[in-house]
């Protein structure tokens, strides 16, 4: 049994609506099927991300054992940065989490790894905690380069931050993302693996054996519990399946830990 608390975080994107966030919140409250003798999150961490707009009214209504998360922040404080949140703004709004580098904004809006290394020192200093997302493309992977490209987005916030106490590790395989395509448990092993040794490598063993690695990527109800069971997958990070009920069994995995 490894001292690293799961954590299962659910990425709701740019989806939802007054109405259907309102539901899944009753959902996420009545908890159905969460069964375990101690209360669920004694075994696991559960942080949900939002919608900006809709961060108020989950903060209010969601259950309090559950957190919520942004789903980005900005690089610097509180300024003229027309359409931003700083991480100052979240903070004061009584926010926990940001997730911060996931590949959507990689790639959509081409933050690179040095920006989304600089938000996440700027996060940290400023109390947050951060899910902080990895991942390699498929032209990547076939390259036989995975290894290089997460060593390569984790070494900007390697060399900026000392305490990564406050830092959730989501590896994402973009190619496994909103596609169906999960990795197999074997894959997402061997990559969790890898970055464990990256972290004691050039952090410490100590900030290695902490650290939480959690795996994002066609999480659902029907592979959660299999990819639960490996020895370097500390959790989830769910896009699609975090907007249904099979986001509670997916929480419930953590028992196969
Ligand atoms: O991007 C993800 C979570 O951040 C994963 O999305 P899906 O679970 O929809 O593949």
């Amino acid at each position: 049994m490894s001292s690293r608390k799961f954590f299962v975080g659910g990425n709701w994107k740019c989806n939802g609506s007054v109405s259907k966030v309102k539901e899944l919140v009753d959902v996420l409250n009545k908890g159905e099927g969460l069964t375990t003798s101690v209360d669920i999150t004694d075994v696991v961490e559960v942080v949900v991300a939002p919608v900006a707009l809709h961060i108020p009214y989950v903060q209010e209504k969601l259950r309090k054992d559950f957190k919520v998360a942004a789903q980005n922040a900005w690089v610097k404080g509180s300024g003229a940065y027309t359409g931003e949140i700083s991480a100052d703004i979240l903070k004061d709004f009584g926010l926990e989490w940001v997730i911060l580098g996931h590949s959507e904004r990689r790639s959509l809006m081409h933050e690179t790894s040095e920006f989304v290394a600089e938000k996440t020192q700027y996060c940290l200093e400023k109390g947050l905690s951060v899910i902080l997302c990895i991942g390699e493309k498929l032209e990547e992977r076939e390259a036989n380069k995975t290894f290089d490209v997460v060593a390569s987005q984790l070494t900007p916030v390697a060399d900026k931050i000392k305490d990564w106490s406050k830092v959730v590790v989501a590896y994402e395989p973009v190619w496994a993302i909103g596609t169906g395509k999960v990795a197999s448990p074997e894959q997402a092993q061997e990559v969790h693996d890898n970055v464990r040794g990256w972290l004691s490598d050039k952090v410490s063993p100590e900030v290695a054996s902490s650290t939480r690695i959690i795996y994002g990527g066609s999480v659902s109800a029907s592979n959660s519990d299999e990819l639960a069971t490996c020895k370097d997958i500390d959790g989830f990070l769910v896009g699609g399946a975090s907007l249904k009920p099979d986001f509670l069994k997916i929480i419930q995995s953590a028992q196969k830990k």
